[in-house]
């Protein structure tokens, strides 16, 4: 895929795009959170390059959305599907998701959305869902206890680069590998010139060590697990609550997930538990062995009467030998009692293997004397066998482990998105479930539909509880005004055929019971404006419709839904409130003549329909939302407009009220005006 060719995607975000592992994947599957982990990429923006991917697949031009009010509707549903993730990925995702007028977008959301509102959004699912997020990449990797190395400066670079997470040595002879040796538990010399030579220490001839990291360096591909250790195996259990099949074994997955912590290093491997106790003990133990050894002889000096012969004491005394040569005379006996056990208490405390065991016993030495002393030398040696052996047993573990692990990566990957991707679906699930949704029609028997067809429909956009909503049918074919009693529900009934037509084109279920709706190419709602507007705006306003009214003609090639045409839904709020109400009745009727025959399907809710079909020069349509009349001074609505029925106005029915309830003449005068 051309990056470049994406809307809004210059050579700077191409740029940035091409750094990730699958740019493609990321935009054709819209993984927000990939795109946004390019460099210098927000979220925000990666949804923005995720639609625009979306637009150049389907070769959509965009711009369904045509007015602010428009746009603030889909805004707030989309708000009420991001209430329903539980993941910010899926907040995220769903900002792919936008009204179209290209079929083929449409169709594929609705085939994701049929999906989705299959899925039954379990409490469980929802729980475990919450610890899924985008997989990390795993923090830079340096290994300590191994290095490369090399007699070769050209091997050197190229060590270098296929093994960041190693230092690289360069040698000269087998004496600087030995060197090496002492310094790292295991050297890879990479050299096979260096093929059977003897070193003390864990030396390896690996020549074509640099062609396989994972081995050399199995930290590389663990700590890709350690860093997503927790993601991972809550993405396994969502799999689980949700009955997903998984590209992979589970339970083989979580068991070797338990062999590794945070931080990459394996765990509940009990040797390697015996090694790292050992070194930490080591100090500890061998004072007390000395303790042990010092009491022992103590006592035994103690019980013990010593008699030495006058001539033997005098050759003593003459060669200036002190008390230990007394006591290995004299007390060798006890002090090889004593040295044992304090090499056992050694041996034992820190349950070291044989090999080990002949190290620790000389730490105290065969020498009698008093008293008992560790060789500090010996005891160095001791802790560095150890060490040595538990780096090697670790790195032999994770080898195993990273075998393991290496061929499930992508698999582990997949896991993960297809958790990520549920919470998307869930979010859908939940909002069809809430609102009573239903999948809209685009047409039916083959016929594409023509307006907007709804019925049942509730509006979760409005100021009371969902539970309260009155369902409202309507429909409109063609262009016609919407009248009726103050606060009846004429503006809501706009949100609502908004609404309704913005999910539709998003390819999602819409709250109503059942729903047509043509498929339009843009759509351009006003909104009510505050008061009448000054010169300038207004002017501004008339050529928002003069625009509106230069579209072409209806034909049939317009309606088949290719995007050829932009067949247009057009709401208007009281229009009538930009100017003065004799000028307005007259500016709507010619905006409404403009409109007639073409692309358009209309609705203008007005306070002035009467005055506006006497100045038109057609038989403008009226429906009307009406009152059933006032009750406790409350008027009582039918909120489902009446088709082709001028409803009576607020004043016309406080008149009529005041009408039946006196007997003046008054009233009755006032109400024959109506
Ligand atoms: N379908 C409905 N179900 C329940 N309540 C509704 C419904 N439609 C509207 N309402 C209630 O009526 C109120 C007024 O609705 P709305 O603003 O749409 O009336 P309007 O006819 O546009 O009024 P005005 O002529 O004053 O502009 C809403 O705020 C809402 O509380």
């Amino acid at each position: 895929m051309e990056l470049e060719a994406i809307p809004g995607v210059g050579s700077k975000t191409a740029a940035a795009l091409s750094e990730l592992d699958d740019p493609e994947r990321a935009l054709r599957t819209g993984d927000v959170a990939e795109l946004a982990s390019a460099p210098g990429i927000t979220e925000g923006r990666a949804a923005a390059i995720a639609r625009g991917a979306i637009r150049e697949r389907h070769d959509d031009p965009g711009g369904f959305l045509a007015t602010d009010r428009a746009e603030e509707l889909y805004r707030d549903a989309l708000d009420l599907l991001k209430d329903r993730t539980v993941t910010s990925y899926g907040e995220k995702r769903l900002e792919t998701l936008y009204p179209s007028g290209v079929a083929s977008r449409v169709e594929e959301v609705r085939e994701f959305a049929e999906r989705a509102t299959d899925r039954d959004p379990g409490h469980e699912v929802l729980e475990a869902l919450a610890d899924v997020e985008p997989l990390a990449d795993p923090r830079d990797v340096s290994v300590r206890d191994r290095c490369l190395a090399t007699t070769d400066a050209e091997r050197y670079t190229e060590a270098q680069q296929a093994i960041p997470e190693l230092s690289v040595e360069v040698v000269e002879d087998t004496r600087d590998l030995a060197d090496l040796a002492r310094g790292y538990s295991t050297v890879v010399a990479l050299d096979e010139e260096f093929a059977g030579v003897a070193v003390d220490g864990d030396v390896r001839v690996e020549p074509d060590a640099l062609e396989r990291p994972a081995e050399i360096v199995p930290e590389r591909v663990l700590a890709f697990y350690a860093a997503n250790r927790d993601c991972l195996r809550a993405a396994a259990e969502v799999h689980r609550t949700a009955g997903i099949d998984p590209p992979l074994d589970l339970d083989a997955l979580e068991s070797t997930l338990e062999r590794v912590d945070s931080d990459g290093t394996v765990v509940g491997d009990d040797e390697l538990d015996r090694l790292a106790r050992a070194i930490d003990d080591l100090d500890a133990a061998v004072s007390t062995a000395e303790s042990v050894a010092n009491d022992e002889l103590r006592s035994a000096i103690e019980e013990r009467d010593v008699t030495v012969e006058g001539s033997d004491l005098l050759s003593l005394v003459e060669q200036g030998a002190g008390v230990d040569s007394l006591l290995s005379r004299e007390l060798s006996d006890e002090y090889a009692t004593a040295v044992e056990q304090a090499r056992e208490e050694l041996v034992d405390s820190l349950d070291l293997d044989s090999g080990e065991a002949s190290v620790a016993r000389r730490a105290f030495p065969e020498e009698p004397a008093f008293p008992v002393e560790r060789d500090e030398e010996v005891v160095n040696r001791l802790r560095e066998d150890l060490q040595a052996a538990k780096d090697r047993r670790a790195t032999r573990r994770k080898r195993e482990l990273a075998a393991d692990l290496a061929d499930r990566r992508a698999d582990a990957e997949q896991l993960v998105r297809t958790a990520l991707e549920l919470d998307v679906e869930l979010a859908v699930a939940r909002f069809a479930e809430d609102f009573d949704c239903v999948m809209p029609e685009f047409g039916s028997d083959g016929a594409e539909a023509s307006g907007f067809e709804i019925e049942g429909g509730r509006s979760p956009l409005l100021d009371v509880d969902f539970a309260d909503v009155e369902p409202v049918d309507y429909d409109v074919s063609g262009v016609a005004l919407l009248s009726g009693v103050n606060s009846g529900g004429k503006t809501s009934t706009l949100d609502l055929v908004a609404l309704v037509t913005i999910l539709a084109h998003m390819g999602l279920p819409v709250p109503a019971e059942d729903a047509s709706v043509e498929r339009f190419g843009e759509l351009h709602y006003h909104a009510k404006t505050q008061g009448t507007l000054d010169a300038g705006a207004f002017e501004s306003t008339l050529r928002e419709f003069a625009g509106l009214a230069t579209g072409g003609e209806r034909t049939a090639s317009h309606t088949d839904g290719s995007g050829g045409g932009a067949d247009r839904l057009v709401l208007v709020d009281e229009l009538e409130s930009i100017t003065e109400p004799g000028a307005s009745a007259k500016i709507i009727a010619g905006i409404l003549e403009e409109l007639r025959g073409r692309d358009v399907t209309g609705v203008f809710v007005s306070h002035l329909a009467a005055e506006i079909r006497e100045m038109a020069d057609y038989d403008v349509p009226v429906d009307g939302i009406e009152a059933k009349g006032l009750e406790d001074g409350e008027l009582v609505v039918n909120r489902s407009p009446v088709k082709n029925h001028l409803a009576r106005s607020t004043p016309e029915l406080i008149v009529e009220k005041l009408a039946g309830d006196s007997d003046g003449q008054f009233y009755d005068r006032l109400l024959e005006k109506f």
